[in-house]
């Protein structure tokens, strides 16, 4: 364990971080074990990852002032809300610490005002920025609470990107609502590049501000090459993959598959899994910005024999537990970033555990990726 801010109470978002890497991992596999039901037999052994420096998103509040703006977390009351800089978090690589590091000063120089919650005052509220591990680029996003700041941004943003030409895309995000949700709907690009590219496994991926990534890419790169060898196990010819995002499971099956679609419901994943398929040069994939349960229901006739699902944390739902039973695919491939909701799906489903596999996706906290093989009870 190496993180000053865990050690001073600091920072407590990596919860499990004085427990031995190895032990978290014993901990959470019993655990996991124990919650899920699954034979001790079905399990491979988990897929685990590096503890720290792997993480290729970072969500930081800018707070301070205009003169002196910081980059990191605003702490608790009982701390006095004081700001406290994370632009060195150990959880990011050292290239996006730097990046982070050299953001402050940028700020204060560009004569961008931090946003003050308490105060209501203030304009830039935080800092959103995306790496990608294959090509060392970086999308870089500032939220915003009106469009009032937008010209000074753009009249600094070259002293920026002069300093790190890494830097691919940059947006601004307008979040007018106090004390809402991370983001706002309206989304202004001030680079002409939108997409930040990715490779994993050989295989191109992309990203656009609104669309979900996996936030761990070594680990990430794991849970996709093993979903697709398992895929490919099974004989599929006509694979869905939903809740696709942007489309790394429907990807990596392609090149055996004879027919895959994927479905999600953010058209901008959609968008750039379309981008991957067309770089790929491939056309037996089809992607389409749906509802995953209406999609389902609308379908007729040519049943997939591989259903992929990697819903959000609340699961599949017991409509879609019905219909994906009512449509009988031989298997089902459930990745799940929540156990709870993994276990309540699959005791719904007609079907049985061939193996499973969880994922040290999130280390140092209590949460993992689950992928579970299901075949149909009776075949
Ligand atoms: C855990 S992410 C998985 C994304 C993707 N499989 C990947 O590996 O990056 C869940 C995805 O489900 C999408 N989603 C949420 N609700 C949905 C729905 N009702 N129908 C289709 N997609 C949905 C989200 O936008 C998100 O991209």
């Amino acid at each position: 364990m190496s993180c000053p801010y865990f050690e001073q109470s600091l920072c407590r978002s990596c919860a499990l971080l004085d427990i031995p890497y190895q032990q978290q991992i014993a901990d959470k596999t019993a655990a996991l074990q124990q919650l899920t039901g699954i034979e001790a037999s079905r399990w491979l052994p988990p897929c685990i990852s590096q503890s720290l420096g792997f993480r290729n998103k970072a969500k930081m509040v800018v707070l301070g002032v205009a003169q002196a703006p910081v980059v990191g977390i605003e702490l608790s009351a009982e701390q006095g809300f004081s700001a406290q800089p994370l632009t060195d978090c150990p959880l990011y690589p050292a290239n996006m610490q730097a990046l982070l590091g050299d953001l402050p000063e940028w700020i204060r120089s560009s004569g961008l005002p931090p946003y003050n919650r308490h105060k209501r005052r203030g304009e830039l509220k935080y800092i959103l920025l995306s790496h990608s591990r294959r090509y060392d680029q970086f999308m870089l996003r500032l939220v915003l609470g009106s469009d009032k700041c937008i010209e000074r941004i753009r009249q600094n943003l070259s002293r920026l990107l002069q300093q790190h030409p890494e830097i691919q895309v940059v947006s601004v995000n307008i979040q007018p609502v106090h004390m809402a949700r991370l983001e706002g709907d309206e989304e202004i690009f001030l680079t002409d590049n939108q997409l930040l590219e990715e490779e994993f496994n050989g295989i191109p991926l992309f990203q656009r501000p609104k669309s979900f990534f996996q936030t761990n890419p070594d680990v990430a790169e794991q849970l996709y090459g093993t979903a697709a060898r398992w895929a490919q196990a099974t004989g599929a010819h006509h694979i869905w993959d939903l809740f696709c995002g942007t489309g790394g499971f429907a990807l990596h099956c392609a090149p055996f598959a004879e027919r895959v679609t994927g479905i999600e419901i953010e058209p901008e994943a959609i968008a750039c899994a379309r981008q991957s398929a067309a770089r790929m040069g491939i056309n037996n994939l089809e992607f389409d910005a749906l509802d995953s349960a209406a999609f389902s229901q609308q379908q007729q006739g040519s049943a997939p024999d591989l259903v992929i699902v990697n819903p959000p944390r609340r699961g599949l739902g017991t409509e879609l537990v019905e219909r994906l039973n009512q449509i009988a695919p031989r298997h089902i491939i459930y990745s799940s970033c929540n156990p709870e909701t993994l276990t309540r799906d699959i005791a719904g489903l007609n079907y049985e555990v061939v193996q499973a596999q969880w994922f040290d996706m999130f280390p140092n906290t209590d949460h993992m990726e689950v992928l579970v093989e299901l075949r149909r009870t009776g075949v």
